[in-house]
């Protein structure tokens, strides 16, 4: 399966980058960046509220949107948001960030891998905190193409049809949260993440609520 790393090609197929410039890590950076100010690891820590996750099985998932340890949702959003009006949606007051989570890996997960699935989100901002030098494997797949704004051409892919891409330390990618998508298991190195789930205010115009796993889809109708 092909990586693809041209960006106007990905756009094509409706997944952009979005640098959050206040998250480039800085030679010699003393004060400045986001990446230098955040403590990973406690952001990465099993609390009380998430103990399930110290078994260490699977990739570890901790819900960030009001944390006092995360104080950075408006200074990302604000970052993101030319690219969001550019691509996405015409007004920001039509959307609101539903959800924001941490999801880590590392090696000692037993299974590191995300089935493919839709996200429970209009549009997911999903902006990559960490990755190790040596990192191997832990990469997106996208199935198929979603046409996003003001994007020509677009390339019509098929959903068996799929794509991996990379995201770099202080970027973001952008997708429709109806992209469907997976993460290949990690072989190598330690990987963090921040997602943020966004919606639309309009109830009727929202597709957050979906089923995002083909096998919840299955159990509904058993
Ligand atoms: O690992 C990632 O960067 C994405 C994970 C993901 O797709 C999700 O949690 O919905
Ligand atoms: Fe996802």
């Amino acid at each position: 399966m092909p990586t693809i790393c041209d960006q106007s090609r990905l756009r094509s197929l409706g997944v952009t980058f979005c640098a959050v410039p206040s998250f480039q890590p800085l030679p010699c950076d003393s004060n400045g960046s986001l990446l230098s100010r955040l403590n990973i690891t406690s952001l990465c820590e099993p609390n009380p509220l998430n103990i399930s996750m110290e078994d260490n099985d699977y990739a570890f998932y901790k819900n960030i949107l009001d944390d006092p340890s995360f104080p950075y949702v408006e200074e990302i959003v604000q970052a993101i948001t030319p690219t969001l009006l550019e691509h996405f949606v015409t007004d920001m007051n039509d959307v609101y960030v539903d959800d924001v989570f941490v999801v880590h890996y590392n090696t000692e997960q037993y299974d590191s891998r995300c089935p493919k699935h839709q996200d429970p989100s209009d549009i997911t901002v999903n902006v990559c905190l960490e990755r190790s030098e040596d990192l191997e494997g832990s990469q997106i797949v996208f199935y198929g193409s979603k046409r996003i704004r003001c994007v020509e051409p677009f390339e019509e892919k098929q959903e068996e049809d799929g794509f991996l891409i990379d995201t770099k330390l202080g970027c973001c990618s952008i997708h429709w949260g109806a992209h469907p998508h997976e993460v290949t298991p990690l072989k190598r190195g330690r990987r963090t993440n921040v997602i943020f789930t966004m919606a639309y205010k309009d109830a009727a115009k929202s597709e957050k609520d979906r089923i995002c796993y083909a096998d919840q889809q299955g159990s509904a109708e058993r």
